[in-house]
């Protein structure tokens, strides 16, 4: 039996290994981490260490049949043909690049193992993103540690698959890239080697292969231009409020622009596109090309502007002060259908809020008081860190903040909401109930878009929907920051 082992058993490692795993079941497929907390969530029986739809049903299909989670690292990597590297590569926090470039700490420690146990060939697989040339580096760490003539070979397979549709992205990706060296016939061999493992199931059109290097860097583009895109939209957000104007419904209609990746909203989050954009960033810096740099640089401040654009509405909007009163927070997730919380713009706002001395009321239905209390306490950029490595600040934010198991509960007694996740189940509230048990006026702040402004008027709720008309009240309460 061919053997996988995938070092990293994270957001990336363990749905993707999971698909792989059902749609070969003649493979055996191994998934090891270095964090035995992770690994025996992923053998639970009732609670996988990440919400994915779909996902607990692909894991109880293959656990067990041909796939496997385990702490022993070197053991599986020792044994198998083909080791995918998933594990995180955060921005650095310290020395050289701090702020932008890519940390390759846990990437270099995984391909020192590798070399430290391999004793056949092993074709080694990028799934991680990371810098262009990194698999060059990688290269040479291997070959300079090869032990009896162990060959390797180097694949760039960048993942594309969104949080809360990951299942759905597997199993019908948009396009699976594959970039090695074409110019040997090992590259080649080893190219073909992983194309026939994805070739189960996608379509041959769909599978591109590549150079290491062009493969590496398509990663961080397509990452750019989507990001570039809700940049660009909530760019226009504060143009339409400043106007009165709605255009993105009319944008999207141009079929060469499209109507996804064009909803406005209170920022972007989740772990990947300003920590790989700010990484392209560093890259161009490097290659000499300020300019480059600086057009991509703006895509993060713009998000920035976006977030602290909120805080300074919902704040302005209440009579320029929110000191001592009751908000309620609706969703922290980065987005619906995960509990991922890195780098989600609820972060920054809640911060922001109690920065003005709120009183913040916390509910989403996947995020735990632990983590949210964790998230409000870290320095930015720590998040990706191992847990030993996170210094907390004794926070000032986590005496102002409380979570809630229940939107009316959050609600009971605000003054205000906002919406900061697009959770299904926001649109189904009864917003009656809540208007009743909130103080008067009662606002809501919808950085998502979710709710009817028109319906939440008539019920007497001062609205503020991002990028959309503003309503008499908050035009006479201008947000000057
Ligand atoms: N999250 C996403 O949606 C997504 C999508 C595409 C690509 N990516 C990229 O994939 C990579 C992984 O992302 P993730 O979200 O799965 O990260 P994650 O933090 O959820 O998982 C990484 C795992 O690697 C483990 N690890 C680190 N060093 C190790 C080592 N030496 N040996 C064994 N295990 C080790 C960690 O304990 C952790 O469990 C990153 O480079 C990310 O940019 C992420
Ligand atoms: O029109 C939109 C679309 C998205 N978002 C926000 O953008 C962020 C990212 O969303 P999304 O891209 O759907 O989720 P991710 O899981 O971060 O996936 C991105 O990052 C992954 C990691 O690199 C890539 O694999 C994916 O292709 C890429 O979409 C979230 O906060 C969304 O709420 C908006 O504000 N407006």
């Amino acid at each position: 039996m061919v053997k996988i082992c995938c070092i990293g058993a994270g957001y990336v490692g363990g749905p993707t290994m999971a698909v792989i795993a059902l749609k070969c079941p003649d493979i055996e497929v191994v998934v090891v981490d270095i964090s035995a907390p992770r690994i025996d969530g992923w053998n639970s029986s009732d609670r996988l260490p990440i919400y994915e739809p779909g996902l607990d049903d692909v894991v109880r299909r293959c656990r067990g049949r041909n796939l496997l989670f385990s702490t022993d690292v070197e053991r599986h990597v020792a044994e198998a043909g083909i080791v995918f590297v998933s594990v995180n590569t955060p921005t650095k926090t310290r020395g050289l690049g701090a702020g932008k470039a890519a940390d390759l700490t846990y990437w270099e420690s995984a391909a020192r193992i590798i070399a430290d146990v391999s004793r056949s060939d092993k074709i080694v697989v990028e799934k991680s993103t990371v810098p262009v040339k990194t698999a060059e580096a990688i290269e040479k760490i291997l070959a300079h540690n090869s032990k009896d003539g162990i060959r390797y070979q180097i694949l760039s397979n960048p993942e594309f698959l969104a949080e809360g549709t990951a299942v759905d992205d597997l199993f019908k990706p948009d396009r699976v890239l594959i970039g090695g060296r074409s110019e040997t016939p090992e590259g080649r061999a080893a190219v073909a080697a992983l194309k026939s493992v994805y070739a189960r199931w996608v379509p041959e059109d769909r599978i591109i292969t590549t150079n290491l290097w062009s493969a590496e860097l398509s990663k961080l583009a397509a990452n750019a231009f989507l990001a570039q895109r809700i940049s660009s939209v909530n760019a226009i957000s504060a143009l339409c409020e400043a106007t009165g104007a709605d255009v993105a419904n009319s944008i999207g209609k141009d079929s060469r622009i499209g109507p996804r990746f064009l909803s406005a909203s209170v920022g972007f989050g989740g772990s990947c596109f300003q920590k790989d954009i700010l990484n392209l960033v560093y890259i161009c810096e490097c290659y000499g090309l300020p300019e480059v740099a600086s057009y991509w640089r703006q895509v993060i401040r713009i998000n920035d502007y976006q977030k602290s654009r909120f805080v300074n509405r919902v704040v302005s909007s209440m009579f320029n002060t929110v000191a001592g009163k009751k908000v309620a927070v609706l969703g922290f997730a980065f987005k619906k259908d995960t509990g991922d919380t890195r780098e989600t713009p609820a972060i920054d706002v809640c911060k922001g809020l109690v920065g003005d001395k709120a009183v913040v009321s916390i509910y989403d239905p996947q995020v735990t008081e632990e983590q949210v209390q964790r998230d409000l306490a870290m320095n930015k950029f720590d998040w990706d860190h191992p847990r030993h490595l996170q210094p907390m600040s004794p926070s000032v934010v986590a005496r102002h903040v409380s979570v809630s198991w229940d939107a009316y509960e959050a609600a009971k007694g605000a003054h205000a909401v906002c919406i900061l996740t697009e959770w299904d189940e926001f649109r189904r509230l009864d917003y009656q109930r809540m208007y009743d048990a909130m103080h008067k006026p009662a606002f809501l702040f919808d950085g998502r878009n979710v709710v009817d402004p028109d319906r939440l008027r008539e019920i007497g709720f001062v609205v503020y929907s991002i990028g959309k008309p503003l309503d008499g009240w908050l035009k006479d309460m201008p947000a000057v920051a």
